[in-house]
């Protein structure tokens, strides 16, 4: 939800920035463990991404917060996610969905010279249900 209160990273750097966004998108768990979740249907999923660092850019920016509206708004607004090459062989559970866009985003990132790292994403796939992500730190730069 925007504007709630999020789980907090202990760390030490000095900068920490959250983006939030929504976006709509349809998926289906393709598994009849998965119940009414094998029948295509959407959500509107709430995203928070917590990016930290200890040095600016040249803007004063530790990562433009429109950036990171674009890595993935752009790429899964008004989309089904199971069309995604990254769920071809996973699912797009609020889990993998959560980890694939902590991994895409970690790819921006390493592109700055600033190299901010992303510290947590938070997926909230229905008002009662959302995962934190936490990215192993030492992942950062694979
Ligand atoms: N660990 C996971 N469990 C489930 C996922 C998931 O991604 N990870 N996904 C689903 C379904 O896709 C569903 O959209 C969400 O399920 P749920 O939270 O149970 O939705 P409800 O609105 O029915 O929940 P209430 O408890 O009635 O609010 C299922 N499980
Ligand atoms: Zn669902």
């Amino acid at each position: 939800m925007l504007q709630q209160f999020y789980p907090q990273v202990p760390h030490s750097y000095t900068f920490e920035l959250n983006k939030d966004m929504h976006l709509a998108a349809a998926h289906y768990i393709d598994d009849e463990r998965a119940g009414n979740c094998q029948n295509m249907h959407g959500h509107t999923y709430f995203i928070n991404i917590t990016i930290a660092g200890d040095e600016l850019d040249e803007l004063g920016f530790l990562v433009d917060f429109k950036r990171l509206k674009q890595i993935v708004h752009k790429r899964y607004d008004h989309t089904l996610l199971n069309q995604h090459a990254e769920f071809s062989n996973r699912p797009p559970t609020t889990e993998e969905v959560s980890r694939q866009i902590g991994e895409a985003v970690q790819a921006e990132l390493n592109t700055l010279a600033n190299k901010p790292v992303c510290l947590q994403v938070v997926v909230r796939e229905t008002p009662t249900s959302y995962v934190v992500f936490r990215p192993k730190q030492g992942d950062s730069h694979a």
